[in-house]
């Protein structure tokens, strides 16, 4: 496993599914120059999704192999699909950069917590049931994929009281803009005068 370094910090986005937690993260992302770490999955991409910039869309097969191989620091099965972020992938980027991303479900988070401690800030971002209901609808879910996503918002929901930081996307201009001051302020670059 690799060991972080004093200044190196890993930002984990949690939060239910739809809550706007990809789309705020590379938005304060690109604004900071931090790089998202992507999971591997066996899940089939949506419309959409593209190999290599939203996950790396593996087989069963090659993701059984890189377990293997012990290449992976968790693996987790939701909803029959297979999870997980490779070591390799989180130590050449954060070495690269001195902070990366991740959007994780709970048991991410908190894997990362309990490995990495102070180092490991976790974000919650979330928004109430119908907003996240629409924004599925709006993006194309299938029902069987909304109910699946929903099945999981209540235990999402409970973990933003463990996380470090919490933000209710409604509009994400203004998440961002929160989001940025606080990433900023964990790096110490002090880039951002937004006051
Ligand atoms: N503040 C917002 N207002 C309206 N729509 C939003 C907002 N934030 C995100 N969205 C839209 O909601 C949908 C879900 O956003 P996003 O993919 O970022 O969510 P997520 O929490 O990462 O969930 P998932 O992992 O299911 O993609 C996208 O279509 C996105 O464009
Ligand atoms: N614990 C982990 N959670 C992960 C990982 N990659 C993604 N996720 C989270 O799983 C759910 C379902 O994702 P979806 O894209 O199929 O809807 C969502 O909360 C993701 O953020 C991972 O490697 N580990």
């Amino acid at each position: 496993m690799y060991e972080l370094k004093d200044q190196e910090m890993i930002f984990v986005f949690t939060g239910p599914n739809g809550a706007g937690r990809r789309t705020v993260a590379e938005m304060s992302g690109t604004t900071l120059g931090i790089k998202q770490v992507l999971s591997y999955t066996t899940r089939p991409p949506r419309p959409g999704e593209v190999d290599g910039e939203d996950y790396h869309f593996i087989s069963g097969e090659a993701f059984i192999e890189a377990d293997r191989r012990q290449e992976f620091m968790e693996v987790i099965e939701i909803d029959g699909f297979m999870y997980g972020i490779k070591d390799s992938d989180l130590a050449e980027m954060i070495q690269a950069g001195n902070a990366i991303y991740v959007v994780l479900n709970r048991y991410g988070a908190e894997m990362l917590k309990q490995l990495y401690g102070k180092n490991v800030v976790r974000i919650s971002i979330y928004a109430d049931r119908e907003t996240i209901l629409a924004r599925q609808r709006d993006r194309g879910d299938s029902a069987l994929m909304i109910e699946r996503y929903m099945s999981h918002y209540d235990e999402e929901m409970a973990y933003r009281s463990e996380c470090e930081h919490a933000f209710e996307n409604i509009d994400s201009a203004h998440t961002m803009f929160d989001l940025t001051k606080i990433l900023d302020g964990y790096l110490n670059r002090n880039l951002l005068d937004l006051d």
